[in-house]
């Protein structure tokens, strides 16, 4: 459904991205992992179409995604960027409506099926009891639902988000990749997640793209990508594995002291 073909990219003195290649299927969620400055936006940015690469191709459904018009690509992708939702005057159910525009006429009326989706989110999403409340009032964690909510207004088909669980509490993060992962596979949408939290990805990624300094360094189900060795060539650091005690999933624990900062170049500098 998204396939990525050698995907090049570089900014003036500073090559980010060197021959990255991934797809993702429908009802699949592709974990994109990395430390800071790996290149993991700088990807989003390429796969949604705001940036150009400087050599490869992004195909969505077959076509080179710059043979598409913006409306058609905003009816097939919905992109949660990492800076969430801006702080603006309009109530939870206007922003959520805001998601139906792609599939609207010139004049944005919401019709039935645009009622019903709006009505349907928002009662799926929780957020039925703050629906007249303004989006700028709202906490970081709030609000980053309500763009999770009007990303899936959009009905998407493909779905991209970058650490979408930054402001959200323990609680609210696997609410919402619960939600992600189980309407993923009931409508088949093909979904990208950048996520910090190795642990989170090891626990919703059907697979992970794993980035080092701009590189696709790994990629693979969770059990073959997650290993001590990876991890401490990737990050610099010493981790201990472990499984989850229910899913069998990979665990990663974190020993304080245990970094290695020979094995990756230190993201910043900290100066006590
Ligand atoms: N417009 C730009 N001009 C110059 N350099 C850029 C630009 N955008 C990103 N970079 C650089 O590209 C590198 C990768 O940035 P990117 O934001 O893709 O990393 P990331 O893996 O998403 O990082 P983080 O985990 O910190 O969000 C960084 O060194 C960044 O400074």
């Amino acid at each position: 459904m998204l396939v990525a073909d050698g995907l090049h990219k570089s900014y003036p003195n500073r090559r980010v991205l060197c021959g990255v290649s991934l797809s993702v299927s429908p009802g699949e969620v592709l974990g994109i992992v990395g430390p800071n400055g790996s290149g993991k936006t700088t990807l989003l940015r390429l796969l949604t179409g705001e940036e150009l690469p400087d050599k490869g191709e992004v195909r969505l459904d077959g076509r080179p995604l710059c043979d598409w018009s913006q409306r058609e690509k905003a009816r097939c992708l919905a992109v949660l960027p990492q800076e969430g939702l801006p702080s603006v005057p309009f109530t939870v159910r206007e922003v959520v409506e805001m998601g139906r525009h792609p599939h609207q006429g010139f004049w944005p009326w919401a019709g039935e099926r645009d009622r019903h989706v709006v009505e349907s989110v928002l009662l799926e999403t929780g957020l039925q009891a703050d629906r007249d409340r303004h989006v700028d009032q709202l906490s970081g964690g709030e609000r980053q639902r309500v763009a999770i909510a009007k990303a899936m207004a959009q009905d998407p088909r493909v779905l991209i988000l970058d650490e979408p669980t930054t402001f959200l509490d323990i609680a609210h993060q696997l609410g919402m990749l619960d939600w992600i992962r189980s309407w993923s596979q009931r409508e088949g949408i093909a979904v990208l997640i950048v996520l910090h939290d190795l642990n989170l990805a090891a626990l919703y990624c059907d697979r992970i793209l794993m980035l080092k300094e701009g590189t696709c360094f790994a990629q693979g189900s969770p059990s073959e990508i997650l290993t001590p060795d990876r991890i401490r060539k990737v990050y610099g650091v010493q981790p201990v594995l472990t499984r989850h005690p229910v899913t069998h999933a990979p665990q990663v624990l974190l020993q304080p002291g245990a970094g290695d900062s020979s094995a990756t170049k230190p993201a910043e500098s900290f100066t006590l």
